[in-house]
């Protein structure tokens, strides 16, 4: 079988910068999928944040989950959701279990055992939710924790969990380029930890989490890069979720909150304390179910 070659270089999808408005057209209306953290727990380790030893408060990971819950609500976006199952601790992070664009489903293949689970339970939501168009997973991809929609394009991630063979499944899927993006420092092992599309020409990244090869990628794809610092990065800034307009980002990212301010973007800033013990932040619990 001849392997579909991937558009693993930004050529052909150079910024379109001449005559753009001084900001981009908000599409602010959103439909998203969250799963509740009714049976979030810290009870394996398969990343760098996570320790078993440390206490959770699951009232508390429930009061921040419903926050951010609500905030997309008061911002005007849907927010549907996944019934948690029991013994799938991580699957509030529902930004893992699939990708979604133009109403066609790319389904996850998660890398560690301990989450095999969920992306059947996704998997379920979709053909139960009217979405006949769903791609079944060959290789390990962790959904849009490694694939960050573009616009032009999508950025794909690996390294650390999803597999680069992946990303031209993710291409067959849905047509779109593919930007492959290595990363290198453990701490930001899925790709949403260190790359956060803000609009249609604005994405905010730590340069820590890349390669040369990546970084020259993510400079040509985008217009506006805005550089988060390491304590950004390590507040889990870039776990952000934007709008075009409105940006949800997580509060103790002081740095990138005052950036994108000052840049006249709505930030709302939220606390994430316990599922950060899981290495996830607000972007991670938000599947963006694209029509
Ligand atoms: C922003 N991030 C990292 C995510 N998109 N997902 C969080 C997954 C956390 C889970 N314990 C894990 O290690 O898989």
């Amino acid at each position: 079988m001849t392997m579909q070659v991937v558009a693993r270089d930004t050529a052909g999808i150079a910024p379109e910068t001449a005559g753009r408005p001084s900001r981009p057209a908000g599409r602010p209306a959103r439909t998203y999928l969250m799963c509740p953290p009714e049976h979030f727990a810290v009870e394996y380790a398969i990343n760098a944040w996570m320790d078993p030893s440390t206490p959770i408060d699951r009232d508390r990971a429930m009061a921040e989950w419903e926050r951010l819950r609500a905030t997309y609500v008061s911002l005007g976006h849907t927010v549907h959701l996944l019934e948690p199952v029991e013994h799938l601790p991580d699957m509030v992070f529902a930004a893992n279990g699939a990708t979604v664009v133009g109403g066609m489903v790319m389904g996850a293949r998660f890398r560690h055992p301990e989450r095999h689970g969920e992306a059947e339970a996704h998997r379920r939501w979709f053909e139960s939710h009217g979405y006949p168009r769903f791609t079944p997973a060959v290789h390990v991809n962790e959904g849009e924790g490694d694939h960050v929609y573009a616009y032009r394009a999508i950025v794909a991630g690996h390294g650390f969990r999803t597999d680069p063979r992946a990303h031209n499944e993710l291409h067959d899927a849905f047509g779109l380029p593919v930007v492959s993006v290595a990363l290198v420092d453990p701490r930001f092992y899925h790709l949403d930890t260190a790359l956060c599309v803000i609009d249609s020409f604005t994405a905010a990244y730590y340069p820590g989490a890349f390669d040369e090869d990546g970084l020259l990628k993510l400079k040509t794809l985008f217009p506006e890069l805005i550089e988060a610092t390491e304590e950004d990065a390590l507040a889990f800034g870039l776990n952000a979720v934007s709008d075009g307009r409105h940006v949800v980002v997580p509060h103790d990212a002081a740095h990138l909150r005052a950036v994108l301010t000052q840049r006249d973007y709505d930030v709302i800033p939220v606390e994430m304390t316990e599922l950060r013990k899981a290495g996830g932040g607000p972007k991670c619990c938000t599947l963006e179910l694209r029509p």
